[in-house]
Parts: C-alpha cells; structure tokens; sequence
C-alpha cells in the first residue's frame, strides 16, 4: 500500500517537473507604458472598454471601425478622462477589417509610422447575426466568416512578422462561449468563432520558443451595443440557452481579457459559468495548474455538463411543441 503511494507520488512529482521544464514561461506586463495598443471595434462596447482600460494602463491607443463620429467621440472621451501620461497618444483609424488585405496592410502600415510597432493587436471588431441554420440569409452566412474570422485573420496576418522580429507583443482574439460547444441559433455566428478558436490553436504552437504570446478569450453576453441589436432577432431558445450564463458588464470583461492577456494566460473567461466551462478547454496547454486541474475534474465536470446540454436540447423540444400547438390553433381559427 505505501509503496504505491509513493509510486503515484513520485509519478506525479515528475510529471510536474516534466510541465515546468516543457512549458514555456510566462510573460508577464505590469503596465503598458509607451506600448502601443491596437483594438479593432474599438469605438463601442467590450473593444471600447478594453481601449479606456489600455489608456488607464499607460498604452498610446489606436481604435479601428467603420463609423467616424463614433471612433472620434471614443478618441474624446478617452484623451479627456482616461490617460495617465502626457506623452500618450490617441487616435483612431476608420477601415472596414473585412476589406482586402491590401487595404488592411496600408492602414497598419501608416498606424506604425505615426506610433510606433504594434506591441499589443486586440481583435475586438465582430458581430453577431442569430438564427436557425435554414432560415438564414445566405449573404449573412458569408458576413459572419468575413467580420469575425478574416477581420481576425487579416490584422493578425499583419502584425505577427514583426513581433516575432522584435521578440515581443500580445495579441488578443475575441471568440465566445459559443465555440466551447455548439449552441442552437449560433449556427452561423458560432462557426466563425470556432474558426477563431481554430487559428489561435495553431498560431499558438507556432508561437511556441517566442516572447509573442497569443490570449484566446472566450466571453459571455455582455451587454454592448451590439447585444442589445443582436437580441431583437434572437430566438427565443437562444436567448434562454444564452441567457442561462449571465449577462456580463463589457466593463468587467475588457478588464478582465487585457489583465489574462498580461498576465501572458492563453485563454480568458468570464463568470462562474466561463470558468467551469474553461476545465473542458483542452486547446491550448495553459499552465500546470490547468492540467492538474482538468487531469482531476474532468470525468465529473463532463457529466455535469452533459445535463446541463440535455436541458438546453430539453428547451428546444419545447420550442417545437410551442409552434406545432400554434399552427394547430391558427388552423382552427
Ligand atoms: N456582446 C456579447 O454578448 C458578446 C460579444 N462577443 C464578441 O465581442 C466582440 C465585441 O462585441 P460587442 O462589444 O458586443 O460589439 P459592438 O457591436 O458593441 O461593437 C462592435 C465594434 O466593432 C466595429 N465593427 C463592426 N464591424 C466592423 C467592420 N466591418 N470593420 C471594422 N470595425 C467594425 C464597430 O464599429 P463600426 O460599426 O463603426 O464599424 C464597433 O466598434 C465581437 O467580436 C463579438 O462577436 C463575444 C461574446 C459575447
Ligand atoms: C455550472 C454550469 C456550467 C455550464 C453552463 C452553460 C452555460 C452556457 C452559456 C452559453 C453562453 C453563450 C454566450 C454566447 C454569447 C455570444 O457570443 C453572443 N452574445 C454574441 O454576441
């Protein structure tokens, strides 16, 4: 009996040896003092808030988006209330992130020039259009990839040779909750953001040996401007399955992704919910305190979580009752 104690133990002990020697370390930023920070979607919701918080933290902040008298209220707002540092400067750049790479390359190109190297890419420029599969427009199918995935794909595509010729920067993709498992009514929008997922899985291994380091952020509803537009076509199942993790402040989850991406974590969640859903995360090799963790909760925390899918399938049977009954009624009437 002792010695097979003392066999587990010393197994573990090596395994966790063997972690601390494999993984690399972590990097980890005080503050952003004369960095440069660059949020696409900057001007509205958690791309705002990560931009107030990246001028609280010291950064010269570059905001991206389409809307001009939107990004310049935000540049207003954040130059008269948010910066610490005389030197820090504040601008904005309108482009469409779903423009070809061309124009993306011209506009981060002159971004460099007047700041200087990126040192921090928050991806934060996406949105959400709801619906079942088969109802959706086919043009908004093509706008999901092209906004979340390529507004992604093409900005990072930019700032990674430089990085890694400079041996540092952050780069932060935005995902959500609905790519650590399908959720009915995200068909379109889900697909996108697990495409997300997909690039930063790989980019990451690529980034392996590098001080570049890649955060993965997985966020909840949060209650943005964007939120509010996406909740008027929503289904109802939707909002019910969606609405079961909360309803997060963009405040608290723009701090809470640049604090995880400085603290160099390769992934961010948000809430109680984020956090048990994360033990199921197994993309990413995070620190030895993830794999402990997912090595010892993850046979019960995947029951739990296949009741938890099997009430939200349960929401769904309901729904078709619902409108089976409804068209019933509308025939007799
Ligand atoms: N709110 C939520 O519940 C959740 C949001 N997310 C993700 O977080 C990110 C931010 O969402 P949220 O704050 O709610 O969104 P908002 O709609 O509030 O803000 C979106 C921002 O992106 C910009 N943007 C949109 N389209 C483009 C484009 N083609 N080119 C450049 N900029 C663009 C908008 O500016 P403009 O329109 O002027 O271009 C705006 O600044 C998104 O990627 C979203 O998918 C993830 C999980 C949950
Ligand atoms: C103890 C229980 C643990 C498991 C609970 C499961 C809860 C599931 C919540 C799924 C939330 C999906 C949010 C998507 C938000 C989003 O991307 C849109 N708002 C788009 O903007």
């Amino acid at each position: 009996m002792l010695i097979l104690f003392g066999i587990i133990i010393a197994s573990i002990s090596i395994f966790i040896l063997f972690l601390y020697y494999s993984l690399d370390k972590k990097i980890s930023y005080k503050d952003l003092n004369r960095k440069h920070v660059v949020i696409t979607g900057g001007s509205s919701g958690i791309g705002k808030a990560v931009a107030i918080e990246a001028a609280e933290l010291g950064a010269s902040v570059t905001i991206i988006g389409r809307d001009k008298n939107k990004l310049q209220s935000v540049v207003d707002e954040i130059k008269s209330r948010h910066t610490i540092h005389s030197y820090q400067k504040i601008q904005y750049a309108s482009l469409d992130v779903t423009s070809d790479y061309k124009s993306i390359e011209k506009c981060f190109t002159e971004l460099e020039e007047y700041i200087g190297p990126i040192f921090m890419l928050i991806n934060c420029a996406g949105m959400c259009i709801c619906g079942q599969f088969e109802n959706m427009n086919v043009d908004d199918i093509k706008q999901m990839i092209d906004l979340n995935y390529f507004g992604t794909a093409y900005p990072t595509r930019y700032v990674l040779p430089g990085m890694k010729k400079r041996n540092e920067g952050i780069i932060v993709f935005v995902s959500t909750e609905a790519a650590l498992f399908g959720i009915y009514g995200y068909s379109a929008y889900g697909a996108a953001k697990w495409a997300v997922r997909g690039l930063a899985e790989s980019v990451f291994m690529e980034l392996v040996g590098t001080n570049v380091r890649l955060t993965l952020a997985f966020p909840p509803d949060t209650d943005t401007p964007g939120f509010k537009q996406e909740e008027l076509t929503k289904p109802k199942e939707t909002k019910l399955i969606s609405g079961s993790g909360g309803l997060h402040s963009p405040t608290t989850v723009g701090k809470k992704m640049i604090a995880d991406a400085m603290k160099g974590k390769s992934y961010s969640v948000f809430g109680l919910t984020g956090h048990i859903l994360s033990l199921m995360y197994c993309g990413t090799i995070d620190s030895i305190s993830q794999v402990l963790l997912q090595i010892v909760t993850l046979g019960f925390i995947r029951a739990i979580i296949i009741l938890i899918v099997l009430s939200f399938h349960k929401i769904v049977r309901d729904g078709l009752k619902e409108k089976a009954s409804k068209k019933h009624s509308e025939k007799d009437d």
